[in-house]
């Protein structure tokens, strides 16, 4: 057992010291590409600004006899390419019992560890893989000189990650974040689905029949499709915030439905997750928009902020009961605006343009205690 003050120190004589804090840099879209893709690799230059995080995907979706071609790949774009302060560059490199991970590890670290901010780990089982990967990265980042530390982001895919995703998430002050691996996932798991990600019109529920109806089985009865995830970015979400790290939704197959992809982004938003990633370019804009609060929820939120007043009791604003709960949830959404305002200015044009929360006199009436909570 490692003692907590050794928890931030380094692994290995000479490597930067691990963080406290996971930065807080957006990362509502993480758009992956393929870097031995030459097409593909052409339009990253031109992609910088326009998606929070490029992640050079060396894991699977990248063919075998590829491997090598997508290492050099990224290695080029990245010494050519200028991120700028709005965009992270992160790569998600082989599995860990792959014969490709130790050589991604090695040369990305070494060539262009001062610009990888992440590196994706994909099937992570248990906090060991992270131990391994954390004194392995310091070693690295001790030989080339790097002066702060890469961060970790584990691909939850297997049930036994599953299992151990608190440990996972607690395992090393480099663990950024969570992504759920829905493909991986479901066969570990022998779910009886076949899509990379988004629900299945199989897992539903029926309504009852109408009172007084004994034909059941023709009876008029709507169904709901439910959602497969649920349970799993439920965990993931307190997993990670738990440790103070970031949970992501991940990958959505269906490209072309991009009503569905919003949906299950959207559910994901809602739980907990900060953001999510984008296989193709029809991605990036959903993901954007679903993990930015809308103009309306900030300006609620602001009102109840202004309604509140010093943050205790409890008050009314448009006949709902606000009180120190709600006020937080307020809070979040406020704080997520003001700081994707600092990064993405059409957003900051927008919360700017919403009412900063003025809360009507007449609208606000305090239903208990503290009286000057309401002002
Ligand atoms: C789906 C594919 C094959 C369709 O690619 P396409 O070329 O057939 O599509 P398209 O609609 O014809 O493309 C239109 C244009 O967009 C370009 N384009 C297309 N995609 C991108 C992209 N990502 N970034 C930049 N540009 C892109 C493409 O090159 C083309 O350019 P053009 O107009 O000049 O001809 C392609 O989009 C792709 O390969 N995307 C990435 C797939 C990927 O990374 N998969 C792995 C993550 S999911 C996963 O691993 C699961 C998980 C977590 O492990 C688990 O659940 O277990
Ligand atoms: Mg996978």
């Amino acid at each position: 057992m490692r003692s907590a003050k050794d928890f931030f120190k380094p692994l290995a004589v000479g490597a930067p010291r691990p963080v406290t804090e996971v930065p807080a840099r957006p990362s509502r879209v993480i758009h992956f590409f393929d870097p031995s893709n030459e097409k593909m690799a052409a339009k990253i230059p031109s992609m910088v600004g326009t998606v929070d995080v490029l992640l050079g995907n060396l894991e699977d979706a990248v063919k075998a006899d590829k491997k090598v071609a997508a290492r050099e790949g990224l290695v080029k774009i990245a010494k050519a390419t200028d991120f700028g302060e709005n965009t992270q560059l992160w790569t998600r490199v082989n599995a860990l019992d792959s014969p490709w991970v130790l050589d991604d590890l090695v040369t990305l670290v070494t060539e262009i560890g001062d610009k990888l901010d992440v590196i994706m780990v994909p099937k992570v089982e248990g906090p060991e893989d992270i131990h391994y990967v954390d004194r392995l990265l310091a070693q690295l980042e001790a030989r080339a000189g790097l002066q702060r530390p890469i961060l970790v982001h584990a691909i939850l895919e297997t049930a036994r990650g599953m299992a151990n995703v608190e440990e996972i998430c607690g395992a090393s002050p480099r663990m950024q974040g969570l992504s759920l691996g829905p493909a991986d996932l479901a066969a570990d798991r022998r779910m009886k689905t076949t899509r990379v990600g988004g629900g299945h019109p199989g897992y539903l529920v029926r309504q009852d029949p109408p009172a007084g109806v004994d034909d059941a089985v023709h009876a008029d009865r709507a169904t709901y499709q439910q959602d497969l995830w649920h349970y799993t970015i439920a965990r993931m979400v307190d997993a990670c915030a738990m440790h103070g790290i970031l949970p992501y939704y991940g990958p959505f197959g269906d490209i072309k439905d991009v009503v569905a992809c919003e949906d299950q982004f959207r559910n994901a938003f809602l739980l907990g997750c900060v953001g999510t990633w984008s296989l193709h370019p029809v991605q990036i804009e959903i993901a954007k928009r679903v993990f930015s609060p809308s103009a309306e929820d900030v300006a609620h939120a602001r009102r109840v902020v202004e309604a509140m007043g010093d943050g205790t009791g409890a008050v009314m604003l448009d006949g709902k009961m606000e009180d120190d709960a709600s006020l937080k949830q307020c809070l979040v959404i406020v704080e997520l605006a003001e700081r994707l305002s600092r990064t993405d200015p059409e957003l900051a044009q927008l919360y700017a343009a919403v009412p900063d929360g003025g809360a009507d006199v007449a609208d606000v009436a305090v239903s208990s205690g503290n009286e000057g909570s309401a002002q």
